[in-house]
């Protein structure tokens, strides 16, 4: 057991479970940690997708995860939002927030936020009401558009679309956006509902080169206000954001370190070229 899960587990000591109004926000990140992965497995049909997965991100920090096809990187993200349930281990947000014992919305109101591979824009409407959408928490059409949004969502939406760079497009229906500027606007919808911590599977594939490194600029101005974990099969675009990255294999953490650090450990080197 490290300090950190010490000191977050002598916090429940002292408080028990029903001390919950005296503990601070969900996503609690003053230990400097904001997801901790600890001994997680899960099990399909007695094959280990997770074997005893254990990972830590830092609050504010950009994590990008790599790994050959099959090494679990997609059932990592499922245990962390909820969707799978993992047969062993632990999954805490912050120092309070217990991840097993939420629901996916719950985990989703908590604070985390994923974007997956392929855009889920909603086309007939437009990039400014895709972000109020967004930004009133809900995906009920009928019930968000024409209600009145007040003064910090509209600041937000701004501060959003200045952040994805589409303000020029505000006004365009969403259908007619790029590939990338559609990835964008959905992260931006994720923004919108400020995010502690985002999942982004896969961001880059089918960009353009132009778009690429517009996505790259994107998430490294997302980092040190957000804690970004970027699952990622182009070694350039994880070149060109990582400062930390984690190689999975066979459900657990092969190696961690710099882009090259990874890059020429043997082990790493035998996975890939094993493949
Ligand atoms: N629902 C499921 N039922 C059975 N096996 C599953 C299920 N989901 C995942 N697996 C298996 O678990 C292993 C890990 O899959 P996972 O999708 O997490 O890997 P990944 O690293 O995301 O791979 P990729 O890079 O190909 O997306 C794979 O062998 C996969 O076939």
């Amino acid at each position: 057991m490290n300090a950190t899960t010490a000191l977050r587990n002598g916090w429940q000591k002292v408080f028990g479970a029903g001390a919950r109004s005296a503990r601070p926000a969900p996503g609690d990140t003053s230990h400097g940690t904001i997801l901790y992965l600890e001994d997680i497995s899960v099990s399909f049909d007695g094959f280990k997708a997770l074997n005893a997965l254990t990972l830590y991100i830092d609050a504010g920090e950009l994590r990008c995860i790599i790994g050959p096809n099959g090494a679990g990187k997609t059932t990592m993200m499922d245990v962390i939002t909820g969707k799978t349930r993992p047969d062993a281990g632990s999954a805490w947000f912050g120092q309070t927030t217990d991840l097993l014992t939420l629901s996916e919305p719950q985990i989703a109101e908590a604070g985390i936020g994923r974007k997956f591979q392929k855009p889920t824009v909603f086309e007939q409407h437009t990039v400014m009401e895709n972000l109020e959408l967004a930004v009133a928490g809900t995906k009920t059409i009928w019930t968000t558009l024409g209600s009145p949004l007040d003064r910090r969502q509209h600041e937000r939406i701004e501060e959003v679309l200045e952040t994805i760079r589409l303000q020029d497009r505000r006004s365009m229906r969403a259908g007619m956006l790029s590939h990338g500027q559609k990835q964008w606007l959905e992260i931006g919808m994720l923004l919108a509902q400020e995010p502690r911590l985002l999942l982004v599977d896969e961001p880059v594939a089918g960009m353009t080169p132009q778009e690429v490194e517009r996505t790259a600029e994107l998430l490294l101005s997302l980092a040190g206000k957000h804690s970004v974990m970027v699952v990622e099969h182009d070694m350039d675009f994880v070149r060109s954001i990582a400062r930390r990255v984690t190689v999975l294999h066979e459900g657990h953490v092969l190696a961690e370190g710099t882009i090259d650090e990874v890059q020429n450990d043997p082990r790493v080197v035998e996975v890939y070229l094993g493949e």
